[in-house]
């Protein structure tokens, strides 16, 4: 953590004021930790929520749009939808403050930072943020990532006082450096558990309902899967569609799935295992003997959503799993690197792949399962369709088609979205606990 010397905090929160334009999720957590901690903060969301926001807030002031927040605020961040970045930029840029600072929360800097560069006046400096966690999570020790890409000592300094009162870890990049990071980790994370609620959907199945999905494994699958359901299609859709590097993960994962499947279809075990083999080496060959795993079967256990879990477990090839270190395996990413840098939900899928990887026998049992069994065919079918349509839409960069196949399947587990999410936040809470006592 940064020290912050107090006369100088209190100067500048006597002569700063801090701008949020869209008072959304994280602008509204932006805003109100600002608030508390001791500056002063102006805000706004779209001109018609105007007069609900005014009534509805007393802590900070709330203005009618981006104009005024622009003109009043030494640090204005965007907090909005990446799809509306460039024409919410171009609208209110004009209005920033002579030598203002101006950045953005946007999951993927590629936009941000270009309509920046296209709009800005050339006196505002530019250093943008981004919290690597959704809105729900303890911003304490979260990985918070501070970009400056054109911005003096000084100014820097400003934001980097004013984000100590989130007490997260501050990560220092470039934007083209966060853009690469985030499409290894969040991106084909998202893929990945996005395939699963798709397939879950085209199967008819609430996972929690079918005697298949038993154990720690499926647990922590189908908890993270709704709780991606149970949050904004346009979160996804923008950190994916937006990021270029994200098109190529995303391509290589439904690749890996497709062609996995293939070689468990045609029983060509030999040819299946050399590859999985090569993908452990690969991803998990330097870690010692003494590596403390961060999840197990058993951790993951508690967090079920059928009222009463059947004993025992079934036996599931974990294609979803197998493919995803398969993918790291290929393109050549050691997803340990990036853990500095990482999501909750990320780290939640590199500790389960770690877990099946690296627990003696549970690999060679999952390629039997895939090789010899046909129970789990129909699923890893539907598993197979549901990554290469999200690679499609992505690299189709339809931002129209992804909402819809995003709503169609929130839609259907909307009654248990509530559910799932209270039982997702304990999962991440206890597993984030884990982290910080394997960390200190
Ligand atoms: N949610 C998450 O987990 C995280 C999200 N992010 C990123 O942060 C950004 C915001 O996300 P999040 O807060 O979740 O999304 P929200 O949809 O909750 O917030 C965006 C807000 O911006 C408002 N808005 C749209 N246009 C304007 C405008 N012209 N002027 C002012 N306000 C406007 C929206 O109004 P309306 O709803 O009416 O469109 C909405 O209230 C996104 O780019 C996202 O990728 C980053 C980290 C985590
Ligand atoms: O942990 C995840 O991957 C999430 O789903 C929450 C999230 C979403 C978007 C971000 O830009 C950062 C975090």
């Amino acid at each position: 953590m940064m020290t912050v010397d107090p006369a100088e905090l209190s100067r500048l929160q006597a002569s700063k004021t801090i701008g949020i334009i869209g008072l959304g999720d994280m602008g509204m957590l932006y805003a109100r930790r600002f608030t508390q901690a001791g500056w002063r903060v102006v805000g706004c969301d779209k001109e018609e929520h105007f007069e609900r926001f005014k009534s509805e807030i007393s802590d900070f002031e709330v203005v009618l749009n981006g104009h005024y927040v622009s003109r009043k605020s030494d640090y204005t961040i965007y907090s909005v939808e990446a799809e509306n970045m460039d024409k919410i930029v171009s609208m209110y840029c004009s209005s920033t403050k002579v030598g203002g600072i101006v950045g953005g929360q946007t999951s993927c800097k590629n936009v941000e930072i270009a309509a920046f560069e296209k709009y800005l006046p050339k006196d505002v400096e530019i250093v943008s943020v981004h919290s690597l966690h959704g809105p729900k999570v303890n911003t304490t020790g979260q990985p918070l990532v501070l970009i400056k890409h054109r911005a003096s000592d000084d100014s820097f300094r400003f934001v980097e006082i004013l984000m100590s009162c989130l007490k997260s870890k501050i990560v220092y990049l470039s934007a083209e450096e966060h853009d690469k990071i985030t499409a290894d980790t969040q991106a084909v994370t998202h893929a990945a558990f996005l395939s699963m609620g798709v397939a879950w959907h085209n199967t008819n199945q609430y996972p929690w309902e079918t005697p298949k999905w038993v154990g720690g494994l499926e647990n922590a699958k189908i908890n993270i899967s709704l709780r991606i359901f149970s949050n904004k299609w346009h979160v996804y859709a923008g950190l994916a569609i937006t990021n270029p590097s994200a098109h190529k993960q995303i391509l290589q994962y439904a690749t890996s799935v497709t062609e996995l499947f293939t070689l468990m279809m045609k029983g060509r075990k030999q040819e299946l295992k050399e590859r999985m083999y090569r993908a452990k080496e690969k991803v998990f060959g330097h870690l010692g003997k003494e590596h403390e795993m961060l999840l197990n079967d058993d951790i993951l256990q508690q967090f079920s959503l059928s009222k009463s879990p059947p004993e025992g477990k079934q036996l599931n090839s974990h294609l979803s799993i197998l493919a995803i270190a398969d993918s790291w395996s290929v393109l050549g990413i050691v997803p340990y690197d990036h853990n500095i840098c990482s999501t909750p939900l990320f780290r939640i899928f590199l500790g389960i792949t770690e877990y099946l990887f690296c627990t003696p026998g549970l690999l060679e049992e999952c390629l039997e399962v895939g090789i010899s069994q046909t129970e789990f065919r129909e699923d890893d079918l539907e598993f197979t369709l549901a990554a290469r349509s999200w690679h499609s839409i992505i690299s189709f960069g339809s931002f129209d088609l992804y909402r819809q196949q995003f709503e169609r399947t929130q839609k259907f587990f909307s009654p248990m979205l509530p559910e799932a999410n209270k039982l997702g936040n304990e999962m991440i809470k206890t597993i984030l606990e884990r982290i910080h006592e394997k960390e200190t």
